[in-house]
């Protein structure tokens, strides 16, 4: 049994707490645990940032971007045993986790060098004798809180742009993968980071939060997870005036063209449906297919789902693992038995295997009434519906409260465009079923969130504008 700490201002503690242990999904045996922080522990932890925070924000960006560099150095080099962690905690096929740790780095390395760009401005003034200096300065200490499907990307989308942009933070993950942040961190420490700079509680989620929320030096919560946490944080965060980035749930449309590349479509509905075993905030929910191709749509993409290998992701050739846990089983199996009730076809697939594992399920014949199309799944599950003009469609995709991703295939670039102009969605995968990408600003319209996190917008959720005006 590995047993895990804190990591507070560059010290390992916590080993007198009780235990949250960790179990591996394709198993469910317990291999691992964590200490079970609470108030005090995130008090400490912001302490320790708040006290590192001054000299951290004082370096240089270039002195800063070195030490990202050098953290990123680190994380390539031991991949191989990061992705393992990853799969034993979270149940992902290893190669997916090989792919997070290098989009997870992405994060880093492409901060590392955003954070020398932060620029400043000059603005003329309407007197003669005073002159605006436009500044941009680190927000302070940032509390990051992340959920389990992406153990890695999730805590580097947002501790690299804080720490390029001179910020110190206080993370969180998920009490059902920490193993995988816990690395990270050690790596980071390893790489110079100076102590303090980044701290690590696990714990009582609510209990800790509640601290953050509360604490006056916190500047800032950065989260990711579900629509429901993260309307808790953000009237939490009201009571300080605190700056908050939300990253929440999704229920993407795919939108697929009469005139699409039949091989495109099934390919980038596959990609995007099943990656995660279906366990991302950007995974296709909703697949609409024009009347005229829906049969031979249905056909092929199910030939290419059926050849899906399911089975412990530390296998060779997996390409889905197991759920994270029961109630993700339950969650899936219930959107399938409402959509039986309802009318709607199981092509392939329908039940959950030993242990957490559910195959992957196509459904045809399916109507918007259904929980399906309404609620995020979380799971492998594919609703296919059909529909005959591009208004119509792109009315029912835009019927949702959430408005993360949505994916659109055709051939015509015109109709694309227009299609993806009209999507209110923060990210449109046009004939792409995997746009995420740390050059890119991730994020959502309505309630799925608030903010942008890679691309050169991400490095501002952490930083204050400032202007100097000065009399001659
Ligand atoms: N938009 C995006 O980029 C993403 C959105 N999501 C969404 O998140 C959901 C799945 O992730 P999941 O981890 O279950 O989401 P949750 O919202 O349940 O948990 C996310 C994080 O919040 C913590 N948390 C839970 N309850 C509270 C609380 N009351 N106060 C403070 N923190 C709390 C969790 O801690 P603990 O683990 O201890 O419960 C975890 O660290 C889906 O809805 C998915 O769409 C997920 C990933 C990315
Ligand atoms: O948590 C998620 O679902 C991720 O944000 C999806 S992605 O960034 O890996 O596409």
């Amino acid at each position: 049994m590995q047993e895990y700490s804190l990591l507070i201002n560059g010290e390992e503690s916590g080993q007198n707490l009780d235990k949250i242990e960790i179990s591996n999904p394709a198993t469910q045996e317990v291999f691992a645990t964590v200490p079970k922080g609470g108030t005090e522990e995130a008090r400490q932890a912001v302490d320790a940032a708040h006290a590192a925070f001054p000299a951290w924000a004082k370096l240089t960006a270039s002195e800063r971007s070195e030490l990202l560099f050098k953290w990123a150095e680190l994380i390539d080099n031991e991949t191989e045993d990061l992705a393992k962690t990853m799969t034993l905690e979270q149940g992902k096929p290893l190669k997916e986790a090989e792919g997070e740790i290098a989009y997870a780095n992405g994060f880093i390395k492409w901060y590392a060098e955003e954070g020398k760009r932060i620029y400043g401005e000059m603005v003329p003034a309407s007197k003669e004798n005073k002159r605006i200096f436009v500044h941009k300065q680190p927000v302070g200490v940032t509390a990051v809180i992340t959920p389990w499907n992406f153990p890695a990307a999730m805590i580097t989308r947002k501790v690299g742009p804080a720490l390029a942009a001179g910020c110190t933070v206080v993370i969180k993950p998920a009490s059902s993968t920490p193993l995988t942040a816990i690395k990270l961190v050690q790596l980071a420490e390893k790489a110079g980071i100076p102590k303090g700079v980044i701290n690590l509680v696990t714990g009582k989620s609510s209990e800790i939060s509640e601290e953050w929320l509360r604490d006056e030096r916190v500047s800032k919560i950065t989260f990711t997870g579900s629509t429901e946490v993260g309307k808790t944080l953000m009237k939490g965060a009201a009571d300080t005036v605190k700056k908050i980035s939300l990253e929440l749930g999704g229920h993407a449309p795919a939108i697929v063209m009469e005139d699409c590349d039949l091989n495109k479509a099934v390919d980038g509905v596959l990609a995007s449906k099943f990656r995660n075993a279906g366990q991302t905030c950007v995974c296709t929910n909703r697949i609409y297919v024009h009347e005229a191709i829906a049969d031979e749509f249905t056909e092929h993409f199910s030939k290419k789902v059926k050849e899906l290998k399911l089975g412990n992701g530390l296998e060779e050739g997996v390409d889905l693992g197991p759920l994270i846990d029961q109630d993700a089983v339950d969650k899936v199996a219930e959107h399938i038995q409402d959509a039986k009730d309802k009318g709607a076809k199981v092509e392939l697939g329908g039940s959950s295997r030993d242990g957490l594992y559910f195959e992957p399920t196509v459904l045809s014949n399916v109507t918007d009434d259904m929980q399906c199309m309404n609620e995020e799944t979380f799971g492998p599950l594919a609703p296919i519906t059909t529909f005959s003009t591009e208004e119509e469609a792109i009315k029912r995709a835009n019927d949702s409260i959430y408005g993360l991703a949505a994916y659109v295939f055709t051939e015509n670039i015109s109709v694309g465009i227009r299609i993806s102009e009209g999507l209110e969605y923060g990210i449109v995968g046009l004939n792409d079923g995997l746009p995420s990408s740390p050059q890119a600003p991730f994020g959502g319209f309505k309630q799925s969130g608030l903010g942008r996190e890679g691309g050169h917008q991400g490095i501002d959720e952490y930083l204050e504008t400032k202007y100097i005006s000065v009399g001659m």
